[in-house]
């Protein structure tokens, strides 16, 4: 009898077991694909695809640096195989953590018999309490005639040996955006399709149309508001009668989770009845079976899936904690420049009443953009009473890593002054985080 099974060893799961068995219990995992969606699917193959993209566009743009040179050619059978490799070290990284601190680890898919037992392969696993993290799969939407073609999703893509000419990308949101900043580097003809209005549609304004210029530039054609009527096995239709060509198709149209286990064991779903209830100890409606990752929805990402993984762990160890504070959780896209934030944008804090000041700082006059060809703005949206920050956005290189400067601000209860009177680095893109802070105060900004 374990104290813990924990089903699904994706970051969610994955973590949760660690920390579980770090505070004395006994787990077992039960797991078809250790590291989940993050190190085989997502995160991981994506940041190891983009280092050949981006290395790819600095050789592109290496004239400007007085060398002469060129991509004579990419050959994407060498990427895969470093991606798998990356994958695989991570993998057994999580074996032998596993092992460490003597999680049964079993390499089969689970299936939950009730709220105390799950089977997986040939043997019966008993335990008192149970973690449901079985993360999420590609939701597909079913167009007409898309089931005659060969598509690929973001469980397929990064298992392509050959590059195609033209890539079409249906979807416009992160995940969509987030490929044709990996593909079109590399040579490929991206098209982006996308039924919304505009793309990126819950990102700040002023980083959307950063993006959406960089994906011009970079010769990708993008279609929003497109009401696709039919896909053919070489092109997708709209109802205008105008058709996107491709060599193949990426439906990148959401992300779903199985529910099969929830209906079963009767647990309560969300409002929209598309995720797994939780409390805030991550526990669901059954007193001993807890939920975590995407299975319980928010953002969706590897970062959050960690921290809630840990949290449950802490309640069903006895140890409750609070609960992850999804306002603090940065939330990003892997473009060039990258674009990272956290927290209210300036509508949302204006929504939630609050006064709201915003302050910009351009990385065009910041001397470590300037020496790197970049781009991009830190803003900071406060409030202009206590100076309270409650939102940022940084587009520019390394944004996402800079993002964090912010937020751990924020995490020690830290105003805008406090960023003020940080000592930064020069140069570096971190100084606009400075330059922002001296904005709102007022002060004159040198940098
Ligand atoms: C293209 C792409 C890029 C992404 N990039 C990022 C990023 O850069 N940063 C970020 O933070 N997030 C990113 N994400 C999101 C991130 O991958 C997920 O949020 C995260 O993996 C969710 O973790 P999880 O533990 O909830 O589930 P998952 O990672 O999906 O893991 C669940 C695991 O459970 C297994 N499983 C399911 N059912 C069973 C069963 N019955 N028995 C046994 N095992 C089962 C699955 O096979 C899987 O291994 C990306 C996602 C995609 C698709
Ligand atoms: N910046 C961040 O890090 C951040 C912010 C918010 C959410 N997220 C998470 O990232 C994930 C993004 O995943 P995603 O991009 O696969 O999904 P998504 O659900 O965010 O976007 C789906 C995209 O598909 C398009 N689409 C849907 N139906 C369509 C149709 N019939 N015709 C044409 N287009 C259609 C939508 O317009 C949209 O652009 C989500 O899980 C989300 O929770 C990340």
């Amino acid at each position: 009898m374990y104290d813990l099974i924990v089903v699904g060893a994706g970051p969610g799961g994955y973590t949760a077991a660690i920390r579980a068995a770090e505070l004395g219990l006994k787990v077992g995992v039960v797991s078809d694909n250790i590291g989940g969606t993050c190190i085989n699917n997502g995160c991981i193959p994506t940041t190891a695809y983009l280092e050949a993209s981006r290395l790819s566009s600095k050789i592109g743009q290496a004239a400007e640096l007085g060398i002469t040179t060129r991509v004579e050619k990419f050959d994407l059978q060498v990427l895969k195989e470093r991606k798998d490799q990356i994958s695989m070290q991570l993998q057994m990284g999580i074996r032998s953590l596993f092992k460490r601190y003597r999680i049964d680890f079993i390499e089969e898919h689970g299936m939950v018999k009730d709220s105390q037992t799950v089977l997986a392969g040939e043997k019966k696993l008993k335990s008192k309490k149970m973690l449901l993290a079985t993360g999420s799969r590609p939701k597909v939407v079913p167009f007409k005639g898309l089931d005659q073609v060969n598509y690929l999703t973001t469980e397929d893509i990064f298992s392509l040996t050959e590059l195609p000419d033209k890539l079409t990308i249906i979807g416009g949101d992160v995940f969509a955006v987030d490929m044709a900043f990996v593909f079109a580097p590399l040579g490929v003809k991206v098209t982006v399709v996308d039924g919304a209005p505009d793309i990126l549609g819950t990102e700040d304004p002023d980083a959307r149309e950063v993006i959406k210029n960089e994906l011009q530039n970079m010769g990708v054609e993008v279609h929003s508001g497109v009401k696709i009527s039919e896909i053919k096995t070489d092109r997708v239709l709209n109802d205008q009668g105008k058709s996107f060509e491709f060599d193949k198709l990426l439906v990148v149209t959401g992300r779903q989770v199985d529910l099969a286990v929830a209906e079963f064991l009767d647990l309560k779903l969300d409002e929209k009845k598309r995720h797994i209830k939780v409390d805030r100890h991550y526990q669901t409606n059954l007193e001993n079976v807890y939920a975590v990752g995407d299975l319980i929805g928010g953002y969706m990402l590897a970062g959050e899936a960690m921290a809630e993984g840990m949290k449950a762990a802490a309640a069903i160890a006895d140890h409750p904690e609070p609960p992850v504070d999804r306002n603090l959780l940065p939330l990003f896209l892997h473009t060039e420049p990258e674009v990272a934030h956290f927290g209210y944008s300036e509508k949302k804090a204006a929504e939630e009443g609050y006064d709201v000041q915003t302050s910009l700082s351009s990385l065009a006059a910041n001397g470590r953009n300037l020496t790197s060809g970049g781009q991009g703005f830190v803003k900071i949206i406060s409030e202009k009473k206590y100076h309270q920050i409650l939102g940022a956005v940084v587009v520019g290189p390394d944004a996402i890593e800079t993002l964090h400067t912010i937020i751990a601000v924020v995490q020690c209860e830290g105003t805008v002054d406090e960023l003020s009177d940080t000592l930064f680095a020069h140069p570096t893109y971190s100084e606009a985080i400075n330059d922002a802070a001296r904005v709102f105060l007022g002060k004159s900004t040198n940098k």
